[in-house]
């Protein structure tokens, strides 16, 4: 790239390692200040940035995420009159400190690459503070705190020994799972067949068998509602099905699968996943509020848009900027989208309906209205054998995962997953 002609007039003045901060101060602006996504903000926050330094304002972001709760409490017990939550020096000193607490970056590197960023503010305070801090050889919780209201809906939810197990969940990196067609060229644990788990900081793309397409990076969890509905050889319908990974499973499965989705650069990654894995889909960009297939499906998958709570191990600015308000609107076109894909399913065919949302919201209680309103559809029971040992059905017939579950294995991700049989009637798609 060339740096003069693309370098945006921001950096311009900034030495050596303080864009990186800067993107990073951006990023956490997004989620905590404007409810963003990290994904949602990277490129705005990033653009102008080298992969490495991209990749390292992601980092320090994400980290400080994780830590939020507890990088504050060390602030707080330093400052004698307590910084505002959207304070700049706030800002500042948790991103020079997550550097020097976590990722072992040296103290003076860490604060002379923030304090640029406090600019007109209190540079001498952020001095100050972290200064103390290190002097006290302050360290961080072995496990993180998570931010309150995140913990307490858990608690409401499913009680405190899950809520205790998400904090030491988002403590650490989640090992890498992969999805594996054939013989994995990568070693590690498989807790499944066609399953491999992989603790390593190698980036993916250098793993073996990537290029060749042996493998595409799917969590556990993820990687199960596909396998709900199996192999076969008819039509099935992947709806939200960007950016492919459970396409890429029934695909493998021997289906003939038309993946919709109103995203179309999400969709432009399925098609790339589609290349590089070698195999076909007919891809479908469109609203599934407004498309029709134009024929009855043997097996329908709805992994519907959701609050994504179940995913913050990998993503944590989900237990920061989701709130009731975003469960209610979630579970609102959930409520919508689950018809319209049910009248797609042919009598006799299934219907898997997934979300990787810890809310009941998203999940059991979907299924609870829906069955109420459709006589049509029966619960087709997940059974063990379907599943990683330690993990069972609920008495009702679907899968729920949560913190805490499999976790001597390294845990998995939160979802909902239930597989439906249309039982009677017709199928009424145009
Ligand atoms: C949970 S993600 C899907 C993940 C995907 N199934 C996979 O395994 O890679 C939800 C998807 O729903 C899509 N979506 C949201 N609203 C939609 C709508 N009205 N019509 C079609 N797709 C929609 C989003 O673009 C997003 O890609």
């Amino acid at each position: 790239m060339n740096g003069s002609k693309t370098r945006p007039s921001h950096l311009a003045a900034d030495p050596p390692g303080v864009p990186a901060r800067r993107a990073a101060l951006r990023l956490l602006d997004a989620v905590l200040r404007r409810g963003l996504a990290i994904e949602q903000a990277l490129d705005n926050a990033t653009s102008g940035l080298a992969p490495p330094d991209r990749g390292l304002a992601h980092a320090i972001a994400a980290e400080v995420l994780r830590r939020l709760a507890d990088l504050d409490a060390l602030i707080d017990s330093a400052t004698r009159n307590r910084l505002a939550d959207d304070a700049k020096a706030r800002f500042v000193l948790r991103i020079a400190l997550v550097q020097a607490l976590q990722f072992g970056t040296p103290p003076h590197a860490a604060i002379s690459t923030a304090l640029p960023l406090v600019e007109g503010g209190p540079r001498k305070l952020v001095h100050g503070v972290f200064g103390t801090l290190m002097r006290q050889n302050a360290t961080l919780p072995e496990h993180a705190s998570l931010p309150d209201a995140a913990y307490m809906r858990l608690m409401a939810n499913w009680g405190e020994a899950v809520a205790d197990a998400a904090a030491v969940a988002i403590t650490d990196q989640p090992p890498l799972d992969l999805t594996v067609r054939g013989e994995s060229p990568v070693e590690g644990e498989s807790l499944l067949p066609g399953h491999v788990r992989v603790r390593t900081d190698v980036p993916v793309q250098q793993l073996p068998g990537y290029a060749e397409g042996q493998w595409w990076v799917q969590d556990l969890a993820a990687s199960l509602p596909a396998r709900l509905i199996g192999k076969g050889t008819g039509r099935a319908l992947d709806l939200c099905a960007a950016p492919g990974g459970k396409t890429l499973q029934l695909a493998a499965a021997g289906w003939d699968v038309t993946a919709v989705d109103i995203s179309d650069s999400r969709l432009a990654r399925l098609s790339e996943n589609l290349d590089r894995i070698g195999l076909t889909a007919s891809v479908v960009t469109a609203d599934l509020m407004k498309w029709e297939p134009g024929f009855a499906a043997d097996a329908v998958l709805l992994d519907a848009p959701c609050s994504a709570t179940g995913i913050f191990r990998r993503h944590p600015d989900v237990l920061h900027r989701v709130r009731p308000r975003v469960i209610a609107e979630m579970a609102e076109m959930q409520a919508a989208l689950l018809p319209r894909a049910a009248k797609w399913v042919r009598p006799g065919g299934l219907l898997v309906y997934a979300t990787c949302s810890l809310e009941p919201e998203e999940g059991e209680a979907q299924i609870e209205r829906f069955l109420s309103a459709h006589a049509d559809f029966a619960i087709d029971r997940v059974s063990a054998d379907e599943l990683p040992a330690g993990l069972y059905a609920h008495e009702r017939g679907w899968l729920r995962t949560l913190p805490g579950m499999l976790a001597e294995q390294g845990g998995l991700d939160g979802f909902f997953m239930v597989r439906l049989m249309r039982v009677a009637g017709d199928s009424r798609a145009a």
